[in-house]
């Protein structure tokens, strides 16, 4: 494979998760890549390495103008409250193009080069949406939010039949643009924002059109309760969706905190994955996804930032506060087999593209996948770490690198 057809050379060392290894380093490591872009290793140092860019598998880009404010209240009033009145204001394509902006800028700059967006229920800004993702060069599913029941801000709904036609309007149009790394996912809000009906016609759409899925499930106790009371003839909450034809290999279902066993064990089924979104599980008092249950079910997990529920549009939060969630329930139960860190950085990067049903383009330096990476340059200027040289103190123990990277903020 390494032969010829090289557009260009790395040399360093490159760190990587594998199904089989949670962090393989690759040390004084050549790596080529193709002229499609694809990687290709050649064994051949210094203050930087490589790593795969990180994906975000569950984001509001329509939620990021209030981003680190709002969170004062659960979940569904949080919704009526402050979510719908702001996302209502994307019929305006100004409003909408300077927050799209920023939400693919910022992402970037914190090393999102794959993100699984909501946009909300206007096409023409969610349309907006997959041409900046593409201006920048990020790689994107962008989701046209359906919702058709909305009794709090009734001005934020469409009729059943709007939203069965702007969806595949906002399908075929994406579509049309050919972008290279813009796809379109089928976005129904959650079960209680969409009728029976509703949810019908977007796994039709899905299923003829082979697309991704996301959407929301088991966030809080209260919304699950709802769920029974709007669907009370479906065994689970996870069953309104499958039984609609929302629960495939392409679907991603953001928090799941509160599902039982035989839910993921439909999930598993189904080959469905699990967005994991800690920062917003703890800001709005949702819950806490018990994430190593999730990886003893063999369900796909990935990690995603759920801006502005979560306040920080980081995925380097996001694997933060899964290790915070983690420990809190070794905290509660010493027996829990906490995360490991390696195990959260695959959550990060191939983790997350497995759970959007990415991983043959992206998630790891896998020779021919597409180079999708981060370098990060431990060493500069001004920058948040500090390098300790042990050479020049006590030997602490030897297993210690002889560079200890001390994070300061
Ligand atoms: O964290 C969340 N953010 C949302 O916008 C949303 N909509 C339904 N359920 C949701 N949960
Ligand atoms: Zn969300």
């Amino acid at each position: 494979h390494c032969v010829g057809r090289w557009s260009l050379f790395l040399v360093g060392t490159f760190v990587h998760s594998t199904d089989h290894t949670a962090v393989e380093i690759l040390e004084d490591r050549l790596l080529g890549v193709d002229t499609e872009g694809k990687p290709c290793h050649k064994r051949t140092s210094s203050h930087h390495f490589f790593m795969p860019g990180m994906v975000d598998t569950h984001i509001h880009a329509s939620q990021y103008s209030y981003a680190g404010t709002a969170l004062d209240l659960p979940l569904l009033q949080w919704l009526n409250t402050y979510t719908f009145p702001v996302e209502a204001c994307y019929k305006d394509l100004g409003f909408a193009r300077n927050v799209y902006t920023h939400v693919v800028k910022r992402t970037l700059r914190n090393g999102t080069t794959t993100a699984c967006y909501f946009a909300t229920i206007h096409t023409d800004a969610s349309l907006l949406l997959g041409q900046i993702a593409n201006d920048f060069g990020q790689r994107a599913l962008v989701g046209k939010v359906c919702m058709d029941t909305n009794n709090f801000v009734p001005h934020y709904r469409e009729t059943p039949e709007e939203s069965h036609d702007e969806t595949n309007r906002f399908i075929s149009e994406l579509l049309e643009k050919k972008y290279p790394l813009v796809r379109p996912v089928v976005t129904p809000r959650f079960a209680p924002s969409c009728s029976a009906a509703l949810l019908g016609h977007l796994g039709e759409i899905a299923q003829n059109n082979h697309l991704h899925i996301q959407s929301h499930i088991s966030e809080t106790k209260e919304e699950v309760k709802l769920v029974k009371e709007l669907f009370p003839d479906y065994d689970s909450y996870t069953d309104v969706y499958h039984k609609h034809n929302l629960l495939t290999d392409k679907t991603v279902m953001a928090h799941g905190c509160h599902l039982t066993d035989e839910e993921l064990k439909l999930f598993r089924e189904k080959g469905a994955s699990i967005a994991h979104c800690p920062n917003s599980n703890i800001s709005l008092c949702s819950g806490m996804l018990d994430a190593r249950r999730v990886l003893n079910h063999k369900v796909k997990l990935g990690l995603g930032t759920d801006v502005a529920g979560g306040y920080s549009p980081s995925m380097l939060d996001a694997v933060r506060r899964t290790l915070d969630t983690s420990k809190v329930l070794t905290i509660q139960d010493p027996q829990y087999q906490t995360l490991t860190f390696e195990e959260v950085f695959r959550l990060a990067t191939l983790g997350g593209s497995q759970a959007l049903s990415l991983d043959e383009h992206t998630g790891n330096f896998k020779v021919g996948k597409d180079f999708d990476a981060l370098r990060v340059n431990t060493a500069i200027e001004g920058g948040p770490i500090d390098l300790i040289n042990h050479g020049e103190g006590p030997k602490v123990g030897t297993s210690l690198p002889l560079h200890r990277a001390r994070i300061i903020n």
